[in-house]
């Protein structure tokens, strides 16, 4: 079978998001028809939402350009590693650390950081996160592990503790939060560097990184010792914190850690009654931003206060409500975030780059 049209074809094929086509951008494996079924199977290097829906729009045409009767898709996830934007030596098995931030506290940071964290998961790949935000840390809480220890079994190194298919660590596990808050600069990035270091994360394609809120030497002496891929930065659409998400995106672009774009949190709240909209703290301000700095919105995420009542709960929404609305948000944010890494980034060898040392 002659499989040119069927790369042609391919090549005209350009998710929103996506800076490449599959062919262009090297996905393509493999093509063949078989007993009048046409497989066609795709390696793809980033966690991707709702491709295959897409893909299956093109079934009818490539029907027509090869006589088969019907497409076999097979997608294989093999997330690729992205050199990372700073001189800190990588984690050993790690292949891409995402750091979430704000530039002013309470917008909603580490519930975007959960969310993302467990809809990256959803989309097949194997993540972890680590919980940075000395000043509250609120992930073990988020995750229904707030009880949990991380097991040492030679005194040195900590195994994740494993909550919704992810892996977690956070200075919570290991101090009281009382601790945690009254720690300074220097003791506090030192503690989590080596609880970076010493957590035996394993194989992960994404580590999400919950930076403490703010834009101080704190939060920039962490994104420099951790192996920072790019950063997204939360905001609400109030003034002044779009004001301090300005800052974030400042704070990143003088460490030369590239900004995959702006979450809006609590955007605007829905009446749960008769579903009117309502914006509580102004309206486009995130897209504003975006615009204004040459970033994209990621995505944006009303007020609602079942997301609160849950994330309380330890079971965020996107495991309590795996097909709900604010799951699909969190899962589009998420796949927009891994194509945007993935574009934006220069792909390296993953066994040179990530091997234990
Ligand atoms: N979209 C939302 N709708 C309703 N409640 C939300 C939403 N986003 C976050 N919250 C709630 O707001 C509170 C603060 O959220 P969170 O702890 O994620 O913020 P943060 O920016 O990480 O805070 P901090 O500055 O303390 O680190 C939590 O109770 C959370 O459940």
């Amino acid at each position: 079978m002659n499989i040119e049209p069927i790369r042609q074809r391919l090549s005209r094929f350009r998710p929103a998001h996506w800076a490449q086509d599959p062919v262009t951008a090297g996905m393509v494996r493999h093509i063949e028809l078989q007993e009048g079924v046409l497989a066609i199977s795709l390696a793809l290097p980033f966690a991707h939402h709702n491709l295959l829906d897409e893909l299956n729009t093109l079934n009818d045409e490539l029907c027509a350009l090869t006589a088969a009767r019907a497409v076999n898709w097979q997608l294989q996830l093999e997330v690729a590693t992205l050199a990372h934007a700073n001189a800190a030596p990588a984690v050993a098995g790690v292949r891409n650390i995402i750091a979430v931030s704000s530039g002013k506290g309470g917008v909603g940071k580490s519930t975007t950081a959960v969310n993302l964290a467990l809809a990256l998961s959803r989309l097949g790949a194997r993540v972890g996160i680590l919980d940075a935000d000395i000043y509250g840390p609120s992930i073990p809480v988020m995750l229904g592990v707030a009880g949990a220890r991380p097991a040492s079994d030679d005194g040195k190194t900590m195994q994740p503790v494993a909550a919704h298919g992810i892996r977690a660590n956070s200075i919570g596990f290991l101090v009281g939060d009382d601790d945690a808050t009254v720690w300074r600069g220097p003791m506090a990035s030192k503690a989590l560097s080596q609880i970076l270091r010493e957590t035996r994360w394993g194989e992960l394609d994404y580590l999400v990184v919950d930076l403490p809120p703010g834009t101080g030497d704190i939060q920039l002496t962490i994104a420099q010792q951790v192996p920072t891929t790019a950063a997204v930065v939360v905001t609400t659409p109030q003034n002044v914190a779009l004001a301090d998400a300005v800052k974030g995106i400042s704070m990143f672009n003088k460490v030369n850690i590239p900004v995959l774009g702006v979450i809006e949190n609590m955007s605007y709240h829905q009446c749960s009654q008769c579903g009117h909209q309502e914006s509580l703290f102004g309206e486009g301000g995130g897209e504003h931003l975006c615009s204004e700095h040459g970033v994209p919105l990621l995505g944006q995420m009303p007020l609602n206060a079942t997301l609160c009542r849950q994330m309380d709960a330890g079971t965020p929404a996107v495991v309590a409500e795996p097909d709900g609305d604010v799951a699909r948000r969190y899962l589009a944010m998420a796949g927009r975030l891994a194509a945007g890494l993935y574009f934006a980034g220069k792909a390296v060898p993953t066994t040179l780059y990530t091997r234990q040392v």
